[in-house]
């Protein structure tokens, strides 16, 4: 029997009331529907369900079951795979809404942003039904008159993934739709604070026809089942979504029992403005890398460096434009940005702010908080390259803008840190848009766009941002093996 708050139940409205599992997904068997970990809407601090606080042993056990399920759907016709992974994504995308009220429920996102995840998250079931039937292998001139060399492509087998809470569909299928396409199966750990919209895409990988075994979701406190997913010899590939001090404790630990391992990991993305660029379009790239999702996404601007000559008018519309967004709770209304998603978060938002201000920054727009979840858009110019902000991942709706002189200055500056997932860069200087991407260690570049995320392009990082690559052809390779096949001909 559900302890969930009545209110928040009822203001759930689904017209699917099934797609709220308060139960995790083992062996093609919904289990542990008692009260365990309570799931709270980030909007509201009312209790939205429950889900189970599953252990080691019950992670063993979903392992079992991927390791039990694998071979046969690896025997599979490429085509057979991908044509019930586009049966995933109807379903998905029929139930849209639903999902959607879901995630905006226990994540806090506004409704719209909330249905554009559920519609990227279909994307990359969508795209990886059609990549598995592309694994192709190679043939190779032998070495040796009678030798005949191929090199074919076998899925790894049982994959173990971790994802975060700030985009908690999109991030399960990232992982999950290359991984079944390969041929694989998948035991997968939701973030503990939202949990519900992983159930949801599992209610409807069933119905989908997805024999049982092979997407298993196992819900509880993550250490024990993250050990499990480390340290279990039938795992074969382990990938992790998160933080980069959680995803090098884990991958490493993975990689130490010689498991595959994708790591996708924190951001610190400089946005870069110069003199040529424009204006419109730079603060509109600006508003959409910096605001979407509250600013809780991996790629979101996370300090902006503006040429001395634009400086003022750039950092004057940034202001004027964070100032008109509307904050609220997402089911309610239509807000611009929801809630942060816990009090930890706003905490470390605004001590970003405080230290700012502190260090010599002057307040433009926002630098409060309403009703304790709440940050409001923040603009701060004059911020010291020193400064906590330019330092760290913020994950909090708060431009922080440091004005800089030369090209070779703003380079200095935005490869500065270890962080190496995503940069922007905004010119119209065309020499310029090929010179700096080959200058900046990052490995993603938006040029003129804050919005790069797609399931065609790969996604990912280097240095401290991670190790590997999501969506496109990339994808899939990470949940392949190859295999070197040698034959001697004519008997010898
Ligand atoms: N690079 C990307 O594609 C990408 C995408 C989304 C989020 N992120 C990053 O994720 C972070 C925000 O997400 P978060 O707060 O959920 O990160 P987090 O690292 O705190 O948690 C991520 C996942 O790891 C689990 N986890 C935490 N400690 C664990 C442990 N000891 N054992 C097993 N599992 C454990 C959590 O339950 C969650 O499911 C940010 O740094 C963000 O940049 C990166
Ligand atoms: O948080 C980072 C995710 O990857 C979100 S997106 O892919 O940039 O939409």
């Amino acid at each position: 029997m559900s302890l969930a708050d009545p209110v928040e139940r009822a203001r759930l409205a689904l017209l699917r009331p099934a797609l709220l599992r308060e139960a995790a997904f083992v062996g093609g068997e919904w289990v542990g529907g008692d009260a365990g970990i309570a799931v709270v809407n980030p909007a509201t601090g009312r209790t939205l369900g429950h889900v189970p606080d599953l252990g080691r042993g019950d992670a063993e056990a979903a392992i079992a079951a991927a390791t039990a399920a694998q071979p046969a759907w690896a025997a599979r016709p490429a085509r057979e795979r991908g044509l019930l992974l586009r049966r995933w994504a109807e379903l998905i995308l029929e139930h849209r809404d639903d999902l959607a009220r879901l995630m905006t429920a226990e994540q806090g996102k506004p409704l719209a942003e909330a249905a554009g995840e559920i519609t990227y998250a279909a994307a990359f079931v969508d795209w990886f039904a059609e990549e598995g039937r592309r694994t192709y292998g190679d043939i190779i001139p032998g070495h040796l008159a009678n030798a005949r060399i191929r090199v074919e492509k076998r899925p790894v087998g049982v994959v173990a993934a971790i994802t975060p809470w700030n985009f908690p569909a999109a991030m399960v299928t990232r992982k999950a739709a290359p991984a079944l396409a390969a041929g694989c199966a998948v035991v997968l750990k939701p973030s503990e604070l939202t949990p519900f919209s992983a159930l949801a895409l599992a209610v409807l990988a069933e119905e989908a026809g997805l024999p049982a075994g092979l997407f298993n979701i196992v819900t509880g406190a993550p250490a024990p089942i993250g050990d499990a997913m480390v340290e279990d010899p039938r795992v074969a590939k382990f990938s992790f979504t998160g933080s980069t001090a959680v995803g090098r404790m884990l991958g490493g630990r993975a990689m130490g029992n010689v498991k595959r391992v994708s790591l996708e990991l924190g951001g610190n993305a400089p946005f870069l403005v110069f003199d040529d660029a424009d204006l419109d379009i730079a603060v509109e790239g600006a508003m959409l890398s910096k605001f979407r999702n509250a600013g809780q996404t991996c790629v979101c601007a996370n300090r902006f460096l503006v040429q001395a000559g634009i400086h003022d008018a750039f950092v004057a519309r940034l202001a004027d434009r964070a100032d008109a967004l509307g904050c609220g709770d997402g089911l309610a209304g239509a807000p611009d940005q929801g809630p942060l998603i816990d009090a930890r978060a706003v905490a470390k938002t605004m001590a970003h702010v405080r230290d700012a201000l502190d260090g010599g920054g002057r307040l433009l727009a926002g630098g409060s908080v309403i009703d304790d979840v709440f940050v409001r858009p923040t603009v701060i110019a004059g911020v010291s390259p020193d400064a906590l902000l330019c330092r760290e991942e913020t994950f909090g709706p708060v431009a922080g803008v440091v004005r800089f002189g030369s090209e070779a200055e703003a380079v200095a500056l935005a490869n500065a840190g270890s962080a190496g997932l995503a940069a922007y860069l905004f010119t119209r200087d065309a020499d310029r848009a090929i010179r700096l991407p080959e200058a900046l260690r990052y490995g993603m570049v938006g040029i003129n766009t804050g919005l790069i995320s797609s399931e065609v392009a790969p996604f990912g990082g280097c240095r401290q941002s991670g190790i590997g690559r999501e969506g496109s052809h990339y994808g899939i390779a990470e949940f392949l093996e190859l295999q070197t096949v040698v034959q001697a001909v004519g008997g010898a």
